[in-house]
């Protein structure tokens, strides 16, 4: 198993923020993460990333305690896009994607260039390539770091060349926000492909939809705790996703592909009276 989070539980001030979470998830898979604003995702994915170390429980990354590995380590394992990353400085979109192999080395080599080009081009960002990054769109700076993860992560410009099992972990949080779909379907097609080469992809997803299509397990969390994990089917249930977000949904049989369609129930019904009641509004 390369991924094993075993009942961890992190406070930030006087806050619970996760409790007795575990997971485990193994090199190949895409595990996605779900649950409502606040729920603990992008904690629990920042506890993987070893940005918390106040953690109690344990994360063991390929057999090692996450404590014990040194950053540098660390930083060669994994590659994590962060949500909400803000970053000011007028770097250009080149620069912003080459930070991802700095990591390895101070001079870039022709390799390191040939990955930055190829991973500008997996999310068509080339045309960017010398716009200074403060100046994009919201969707267009999403695919910028889509791209800077990429090119941290892979060790040849070709996405299937290398056996990446056991070596390779990207967190993503919320990796598609503000993309458009044909963006949003190339960065889950992309996270699905790096799996396939072994890579162990852990995503914090708020679409049902791209859940069902490339989850190979979801996680589904409620204040801090495990609400339930398992297959897209076993947690993209009506009931689950009433319990967590307070929706009606139906959860349908997709006419021509192999997963669950997850819709709304109902419009407008949230701000009925005894729905008003349930949201604490009256
Ligand atoms: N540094 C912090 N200090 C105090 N509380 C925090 C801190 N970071 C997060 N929290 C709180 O922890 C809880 C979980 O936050 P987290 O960002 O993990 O939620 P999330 O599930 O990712 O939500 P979202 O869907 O909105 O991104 C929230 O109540 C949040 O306010």
């Amino acid at each position: 198993m390369m991924l094993c989070v075993k009942d961890i539980s992190l406070s930030l001030g006087k806050i619970k923020i996760l409790q007795g979470v575990s997971l485990e998830a193994a090199a190949g898979e895409l595990y996605v993460v779900m649950g409502a604003n606040g729920a603990g995702k992008s904690t629990l994915l920042k506890v993987i990333a070893g940005e918390y170390m106040q953690y109690q429980g344990s994360v063991m990354i390929g057999g090692k305690e996450l404590k014990s590995l040194p950053i540098a380590a660390q930083a060669h394992t994994r590659a994590v896009l962060s949500q909400q990353l803000t970053l000011n400085q007028p770097f250009t979109v080149e620069e912003v994607v080459s930070m991802g192999r700095y990591i390895y080395n101070a001079h870039l080599s022709a390799t390191d260039k040939e990955i930055i080009t190829y991973a500008l081009k997996i999310m068509q960002i080339q045309s960017l390539r010398d716009r200074t990054y403060p100046t994009l769109s919201g969707g267009q700076k999403q695919r910028v770091q889509m791209a800077r993860v990429l090119a941290q992560l892979l060790e040849a410009p070709d996405l299937q060349a290398t056996d990446y099992t056991g070596r390779k972990m990207l967190l993503l949080d919320e990796p598609v926000t503000g993309m458009d779909i044909l963006h949003q379907q190339l960065s889950l097609q992309l996270a699905a492909t790096l799996a396939a080469s072994g890579v162990l992809v852990v995503a914090v997803l708020h679409d049902f939809q791209l859940a069902a299509a490339y989850a190979s397990k979801l996680l589904l969390l409620k204040d801090g705790r495990v609400y339930a994990q398992g297959t897209v089917e076993e947690i993209l249930t009506s009931a689950h996703i009433k319990n967590c977000f307070g929706v009606d949904v139906a959860v349908l049989e997709h006419p021509h592909c192999h997963y669950p369609l997850v819709v709304t129930a109902a419009t407008g019904g949230l701000f009925q009276s005894p729905a008003l009641k349930a949201l604490k509004v009256l």
